[in-house]
């Protein structure tokens, strides 16, 4: 469950947003950046971004969060209405330590989902029942899903969630992040 708490507006370089306060049972804040007037629309393009501090804002090149991040914000900034949810699940859920000792292990050779396994942590531990609760407090008809991840629009799908598309975000890899990239493609079955 989720709960509304405050929203303020948000101009931002990519548009003018508001953003949304949303509070969970662990009692974790989500923020949610609204363009446009989303409520009781169809075809509502949406992205359900998971935190990484590293990469959104710190910059790294072992991910391309960063770069997701902005094209996501700067498509949902030119078009009519759309969302961002942002979700408070740093390194796939396992936390910031343990993405860095995940991190450790990928130096020493390991990949993305070995460095997991060998902490003895799922490969990825998210929940998207919070970006379900906040699509269905607007009363969004169906959305249009930004993601390449396979996992998310199942869960959606199975959580009462109409997607009318899939919004491929496709960011070219660089020399740090080609062997990230390459095992989401081949371990995690994204769809590049
Ligand atoms: N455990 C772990 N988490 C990582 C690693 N690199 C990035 N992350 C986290 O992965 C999350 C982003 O997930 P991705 O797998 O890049 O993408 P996605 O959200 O599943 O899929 P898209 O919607 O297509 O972007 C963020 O929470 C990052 O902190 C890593 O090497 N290990
Ligand atoms: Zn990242």
């Amino acid at each position: 469950m989720i709960e509304f708490y405050s929203k303020a507006r948000l101009p931002s370089r990519f548009g003018s947003f508001e953003i949304y306060v949303f509070k969970n049972d662990e009692n974790k804040d989500h923020a949610v950046i609204v363009h446009g007037d989303v409520r009781g629309k169809s075809d509502v393009p949406v992205r359900i971004h998971s935190e990484c501090l590293t990469g959104d804002v710190l910059g790294s090149m072992r991910c391309d969060c960063r770069d997701q991040l902005i094209e996501s914000l700067k498509y949902i900034g030119s078009q009519p209405y759309g969302m961002l949810i942002y979700m408070r699940q740093e390194g796939r859920g396992i936390g910031l330590l343990n993405k860095i000792r995940a991190y450790n292990l990928q130096d020493q050779g390991l990949d993305t989902v070995e460095a997991n396994l060998e902490q003895g942590l799922p490969v990825d531990e998210r929940k998207y029942d919070y970006a379900v609760d906040v699509i269905k407090y607007f009363n969004i008809e169906s959305i249009q899903l930004i993601t390449n991840n396979p996992e998310k629009l199942k869960y959606l799908e199975e959580h009462g969630i109409k997607i009318t598309k899939r919004i491929p975000i496709i960011i070219p890899p660089t020399k740090f992040d080609e062997f990230y990239l390459e095992t989401k493609k081949e371990r995690m079955g994204h769809l590049f």
